[in-house]
């Protein structure tokens, strides 16, 4: 079982944007801006399509860990918290529950 964390790579971004941009690919990222890192994020997106469209699996891989390390890279620029998106996914996860569960108590009567 891996233990490496989207939580971990977070505060591993967070220690690195202090950085100088000249040593630090994250901090140069983040000295462009939230435009800088949205353009990057796009593009890793679009590499991320076409490796899963042309059933390329490795390529898929690294592309996924481009998008996911890149979209970090975003939120903190953007100054959205990885705790309020994942706080939000477990509310939906919680919510998608209640929903499943209901409709199973009305389908049983
Ligand atoms: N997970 C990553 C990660 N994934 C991808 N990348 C970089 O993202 C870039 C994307 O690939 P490209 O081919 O598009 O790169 P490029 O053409 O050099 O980039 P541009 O000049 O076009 O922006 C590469 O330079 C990769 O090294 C990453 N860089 C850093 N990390 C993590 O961030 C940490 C801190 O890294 P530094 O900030 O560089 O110290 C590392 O220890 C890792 O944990």
């Amino acid at each position: 079982m891996m233990s490496f964390s989207l939580e971990d790579l977070d505060k591993r971004i967070a220690a690195r944007a202090g950085a100088s941009p000249d040593e630090s690919y994250t901090a140069k990222l983040l000295a462009g801006g939230v435009e800088r890192c949205a353009k990057k994020f796009g593009e890793e997106a679009a590499e991320i399509i076409i490796a899963s469209v042309t059933k390329d699996k490795k390529g898929t891989e690294g592309e996924a860990s481009d998008v996911i390390y890149h979209l970090l890279v975003l939120l903190r620029a953007a100054g959205v918290p990885l705790s309020d998106v994942m706080a939000q996914l477990e509310r939906r996860t919680a919510q998608s529950g209640l929903e499943e569960k209901a409709s199973r108590g009305k389908a049983q009567g």
